[in-house]
């Protein structure tokens, strides 16, 4: 089979120094002493260093995986999970420890703001710098100089050395290069981030009609929005290894599942002393299977003073993270006791899916508590009306949407005792 990128079992290794614990007083000597005193000091510091600890740390483990030519593919993984160390190898800025990478095809990659540019040279400069850098010929930088300029709006700073631009058009002008370079795969690694919403939306666009063109893309991101714009498939990276290779919602679903947390019933921190042992539940077993049923979770919390105004609201986040239905529930007055409600969510009109929950909880002037991904909901389709639903939605693609907000029927506390 045709691939543009392949890697097999790579893993990364980086040597991590360990300081060991040490009298924490010699930088205050040295500071407080003379300069005989200070340079004494940094050398027995330095002497002390090469006592230090060493550990080897593997970044990346036994990665394998094949991207065909075309294919747009997404990275997920939360921070530290070894996105950036992959895009550095694939791109041969950093050496595989074990295994090895072979990649068919002019590769452009923008990793961080800023690379590939020289401080001291102009923006003008710097197009046919970085355009070199990524095996552009003199003629061709020329060719696209207009339209790399128009791209990137950095006009009116051409001939600034680029040291004196903001991180937004660094950003702009390393991306409208890479972009126009016609790679036949582009790496781009989070850049978007920094770049205004308009711009954000313009490099999206590009990107879009890059992967239209048939060229590979590899995007790595933590908005889940860009990536399902983007990407038809999704590799998930945790502590160093692919755990999901899939198509990517299911990838996404993957990565949203195990960021929440199973079961919200432990007792959840609040941000007030007076508010305690929260607890949290979604009543599974009490909410049937089908498109529209009512949603019944359970809530309990302590409190030690009487509070005025409590407000609870309910987000649901689908899969692509997209806030689709916000609940909210007052209690206007509550006194110092044990408080356990049931909440009941009918006519939310969620469609058969996976959604995250997160819970906020507000007094009259302050936030009480927040968590997201308080708890993960599946509802599954009961009839083949309701897999007519699930059908149209995902079929629609975006799986966007927003529904009315409602209220959330508040059940008595079934139980509230007065505190002492
Ligand atoms: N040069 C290095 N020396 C030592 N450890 C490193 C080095 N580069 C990366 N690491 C470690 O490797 C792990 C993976 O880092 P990496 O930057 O690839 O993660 P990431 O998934 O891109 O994270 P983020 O989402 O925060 O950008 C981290 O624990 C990081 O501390």
């Amino acid at each position: 089979m045709s691939y543009a990128i392949q890697a097999e079992s790579v893993g990364k290794s980086f040597i991590l120094h360990h300081q060991r614990n040490r009298p924490n007083d010699s930088l205050r000597d040295a500071l407080a002493g003379s300069l005989s005193h200070l340079s004494r000091s940094l050398l027995r510091r330095a002497r002390r260093n090469q006592r230090d600890e060493t550990e080897e740390f593997w970044a990346l483990k036994d990665i394998s995986f094949q991207i065909r030519p075309g294919e747009r593919i997404g990275l997920l993984g939360r921070n530290g999970a070894g996105k950036s160390t992959l895009l550095k190898i694939l791109s041969r800025t950093l050496e595989p420890s074990t295994g090895r990478i072979r990649i068919r095809g002019r590769i452009a990659s923008l990793l961080e703001v800023g690379t590939g540019f020289h401080p001291e040279l102009t923006g003008r400069e710097n197009i046919y710098f970085n355009g070199a850098m990524l095996g552009m010929s003199k003629a061709e930088i020329s060719r696209k100089f207009d339209e790399i300029v128009e791209f990137a709006e950095v006009e009116q700073f051409l001939d600034t050395p680029v040291k004196h631009y903001s991180s937004g058009m660094y950003v702009r002008l390393g991306f409208a290069v890479a972009a126009h370079i016609d790679p036949e795969i582009l790496i781009v690694d989070e850049v978007l981030a920094v770049g205004d919403a308009r711009f954000q939306k313009k490099s999206i666009g590009k990107m879009h009609e890059i992967g239209q063109e048939g060229r590979t893309l590899l995007f790595v991101s933590h908005n889940m929005n860009s990536i399902m714009q983007l990407t038809q498939r999704a590799l998930l990276l945790d502590h160093g290894k692919i755990v999901c290779d899939s198509d990517t919602s299911q990838t996404i679903t993957k990565y949203l599942s195990a960021e929440a947390t199973e079961d919200g019933r432990l007792p959840l921190k609040t941000k007030v002393d007076w508010l305690r042992g929260l607890n949290f539940r979604w009543l599974r077993e009490e909410t049937a299977a089908g498109f529209n049923k009512p949603l019944n979770f359970a809530l309990g919390f302590i409190t030690t003073q009487r509070a005025f105004r409590l407000v609870f609201t309910l987000s649901f986040i689908n899969t692509i993270g997209a806030l689709v239905l916000t609940c909210k529930a007052q209690l206007d007055d509550l006194e110092p006791g044990l408080h356990r409600f049931g909440l009941h969510i009918r006519d939310h009109h969620l469609t058969p899916g996976t959604y995250f929950v997160r819970l906020d909880l507000w007094g009259s002037e302050e936030h009480l508590f927040e968590q997201e991904n308080i708890i993960t909901i599946d509802l599954f389709a009961a009839s083949t009306d309701d897999r007519l639903i699930q059908n149209i939605s995902r079929r629609r693609g975006d799986k966007l949407g927003c529904y009315a907000p409602i209220a959330l029927q508040i059940l008595p506390a079934s139980e509230s005792h007065q505190h002492d």
